[in-house]
């Protein structure tokens, strides 16, 4: 036909700009989706997610539905242009979009019933699929598509259709039909997990849209506008909430159990009375120390702490371990370990100290120890005998030993008091 004839047959056709501005925002929407969700699918392929490929195969039906959008508004800008030479190439493109996508979600609906389902059957539903596009690019009367001629209605263009076309558009709708249902019935079995209940709901969307354009395509016209191009763009920021929340989740997940496993090397480094480090955690940091590092090591023995527990209880001699732990935290900086060796004993790293500097750093100790208040108790004037030692190029349990004589030498001298060894 012509193209005057069909431009002007178009006049009264009903195609107006406003279908095509919706179609545009429509495609737009969709496109934008469809890339944001084929990004968080390759996220959630690097974070090893297990529902990495359900979003994969749900990212390939949206690319489809993207196609099939976006091939729409080809074949109605053509109709807009009054140029109709090359209406078939969007037109085609649109149909094809239709049995890939069919076969993404065929895919989505093999890995939700089957995790383990193999390649090589996912590898097959995508060959059908594209075998079934490839049909709708040659012109046969036997095939979907006879001739490049076309068809005009009130509401646009449809091909020349071969034999196969209204099998092929009815096994379409008959597959859509048998894929709602075996969903509807995974998510039935599923009905915790949002992603699932988001595919059913794109099923439904989706069906009733195919139906829809079916029937129109098979020349019954029921809405002036094709559903399957708005229903592709509600689906997918549906779909894209979803995937938002599910991310979330995850997130938040991965939260709980980073938490989680902080709480439990906590428990495993740390000593559960003063909760400072403990002598296993303490020895493992300086076994790790860099050779040649400088620093000191303290040796800190509270004086009299028996006398405590024996005046004021057991209880109140844990108090006091706490409030020295709190001291010596106080005290000392991020660098340095602080932990508690065992019973009134605790070891100090200080990083980078030397021997004037660790000086100041005892004399705030002794200063903070003095006048400890413990509950229902007068205040305590605590008293601790410290050994210094700094670090030489020696192993350090060589070090901490020098540390432990000169601890041994202030308790001798009278204690509560710093002796360096
Ligand atoms: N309350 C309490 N007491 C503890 C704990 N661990 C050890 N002890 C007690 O701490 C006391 C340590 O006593 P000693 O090693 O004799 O030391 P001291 O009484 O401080 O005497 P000098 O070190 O010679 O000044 C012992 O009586 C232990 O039973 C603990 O976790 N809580």
């Amino acid at each position: 036909m012509p193209n005057e004839i069909v431009v002007a047959g178009l006049a009264g056709s009903g195609v107006d700009t406003w279908a095509l501005w919706v179609k545009i925002m429509a495609v737009g929407a969709t496109a934008t989706l469809s890339t944001l969700m084929l990004v968080f699918t390759i996220t959630l392929y690097r974070n090893g997610d297990h529902e990495a490929p359900v979003a994969l195969h749900f990212s390939m039906a949206n690319l489809c539905a993207t196609a099939y959008v976006a091939g729409d508004i080809g074949v109605r800008i053509c109709l807009l242009a009054g140029t109709l030479d090359n209406v078939m190439i969007p037109y085609r493109v649109s149909l094809s979009a239709v049995p890939m996508a069919l076969a993404s979600l065929l895919a989505l609906r093999q890995v939700l019933a089957h995790r383990a389902t193999s390649r090589r059957r996912l590898l097959g539903t995508y060959l059908v699929g594209t075998l079934v596009a490839g049909l709708l690019w040659v012109d046969s009367p036997a095939l979907i598509i006879a001739s490049e001629r076309y068809r005009i209605t009130p509401v646009g263009v449809f091909a020349d259709y071969g034999a196969l076309a209204a099998p092929f558009f009815l096994a379409c709708l008959a597959t859509l039909l048998a894929l709602s249902v075996g969903m509807l019935r995974l998510a039935f079995q599923a009905s915790g997990r949002l992603l699932r209940r988001m595919t059913l709901f794109g099923f439904a969307v989706f069906f009733c849209a195919g139906l829809h354009d079916t029937l129109r395509e098979l020349g019954m016209e029921l809405l002036p506008f094709s559903g399957l191009t708005l229903g592709c763009a509600v689906f997918q920021i549906g779909a894209f909430g979803t995937m938002v929340l599910h991310y979330s989740h995850t997130l938040r997940e991965r939260a709980q159990h980073d938490h989680q496993l902080r709480r439990l090397e906590d428990r495993v480094i740390r000593d559960p009375l003063s909760g400072l480090f403990n002598r296993a955690h303490l020895e493992q940091r300086l076994d790790h120390l860099p050779p040649g590092v400088g620093g000191s090591l303290l040796f800190i023995d509270l004086d009299h702490f028996k006398g405590v527990n024996d005046r004021f209880g057991h209880d109140h001699g844990d108090q006091l371990i706490r409030a020295v732990a709190d001291a010596i935290r106080g005290t000392v900086r991020e660098q340095d370990i602080a932990c508690r060796w065992g019973g009134d004993e605790f070891v100090v790293y200080l990083a980078d100290a030397d021997e004037a500097a660790s000086r100041v750093v005892v004399e705030r100790l002794l200063r903070a120890f003095r006048h400890l208040q413990l509950d229902g108790t007068p205040s305590l004037d605590v008293g601790a005998s410290i050994g210094l030692a700094t670090l030489r190029d020696e192993d350090w349990r060589t070090t901490l030993q020098r540390a432990d004589q000169a601890l041994y030498q202030a308790k001798a001298e009278g204690r509560n008091r710093l002796a360096v060894g």
